[in-house]
């Protein structure tokens, strides 16, 4: 009996975790109230989002106590894959808001689902149902209409605006030319390029469909290839499409991933108001770190 009391007093604080996705854009999300994993966030974001040594996914999602001043329920601090922090991420946030209603995390105040998360790109607001999360958005900044610009032989005309993160997007022709696309090289050569230095930004490339919904490929900045889904590069697309084709909110977007990202918005001649996000979520797993996995990261004692 001494033994077991001895051990559980030696416990190390256990970290819970939940595997979810956004449309297959997939995270690791953690509850951290007291902030206390805050410092060691980059080399848990590698560690974790290792897709054959960790839990994988595109990044790490934390889950922390918000300064009361702004009325938000709890801070989302999202790191890329890489360890790069992100300001923000649209499919990220969509998971944040279901886990934290999940864990009770918005208390008293869970005003039918309604509720307010820090990011640092500003305060976002969240609906969450039985299968969809919306999302308030901060209103987009830096819209520029017309960046030309030519990489690996391919001519561009892309449209930036950033949406939280920095986007840059392209319309191709037909389906096929996008299905046929090299993300990876064209989609890196945009995000790095020096007409978006030195944020670098998420290269996205967008083609209609006959029912008018536009399927998109997204190469993401800080996760560093191709990903199956972009909720901030969904916003950036209908935003984009809006101002080249007229397209009327709502917008529906594809992603890779499958699902269905729908985009509301105003717009005026200077920019986007009341910015909307919906879209499903799922929650794959949830479980615990083992103590030994944290002990070997000096985590157990954080
Ligand atoms: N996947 C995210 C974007 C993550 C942000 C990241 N790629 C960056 O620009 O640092 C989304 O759904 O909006």
């Amino acid at each position: 009996m001494a033994t077991t009391l001895q051990k559980s007093e030696l416990a190390p604080r256990l970290l819970r975790f939940a595997r979810m996705h956004g449309c297959g854009n997939d995270f690791v999300v953690i509850e951290d109230r007291d902030g206390r994993l805050q410092p060691h966030r980059a080399e848990l974001a590698r560690d974790l989002c290792d897709r054959r040594k960790g839990l994988g996914g595109d990044g790490l999602i934390l889950l922390q106590g918000a300064d009361a001043r702004d009325g938000a329920d709890f801070r989302m601090t999202y790191v890329n894959r890489t360890g790069d922090d992100g300001e923000m991420c649209g499919n990220g946030a969509r998971c944040a808001a279901r886990r934290a209603v999940d864990l009770g995390l918005v208390g008293g105040r869970n005003r039918g689902g309604d509720l307010r998360m820090q990011t640092d790109a500003g305060l976002i607001r969240a609906t969450v149902s039985p299968v969809e999360v919306t999302l308030g958005m901060t209103a987009p900044a830096d819209e520029r209409r017309s960046v030309p610009l030519t990489v690996e032989g391919h001519a561009f005309d892309l449209f930036a605006i950033d949406t939280g993160v920095p986007h840059a997007v392209a319309f191709l022709g037909s389906l096929d030319e996008l299905d046929r696309l090299d993300v990876e090289t064209i989609g890196r050569a945009i995000r790095y390029h020096p007409a978006f230095a030195p944020k670098g930004a998420n290269a996205n490339f967008a083609a209609q469909r006959a029912d008018g919904a536009w399927r998109m490929r997204t190469y993401e900045r800080g996760v560093e290839m191709e990903t199956l889904a972009c909720g901030t590069g969904a916003v950036a697309v209908a935003l984009a499409a809006h101002r080249r084709f007229g397209a009327p909110s709502p917008v529906s977007i594809l992603p890779t991933g499958g699902g269905v990202l729908t985009i509301g918005f105003q717009a005026d001649g200077d920019g986007f108001r009341e910015v909307t996000l919906t879209g499903p979520t799922e929650t794959i797993a949830e479980g615990e770190l083992t103590a030994d996995w944290l002990a070997a990261r000096g985590l157990d004692r954080a």
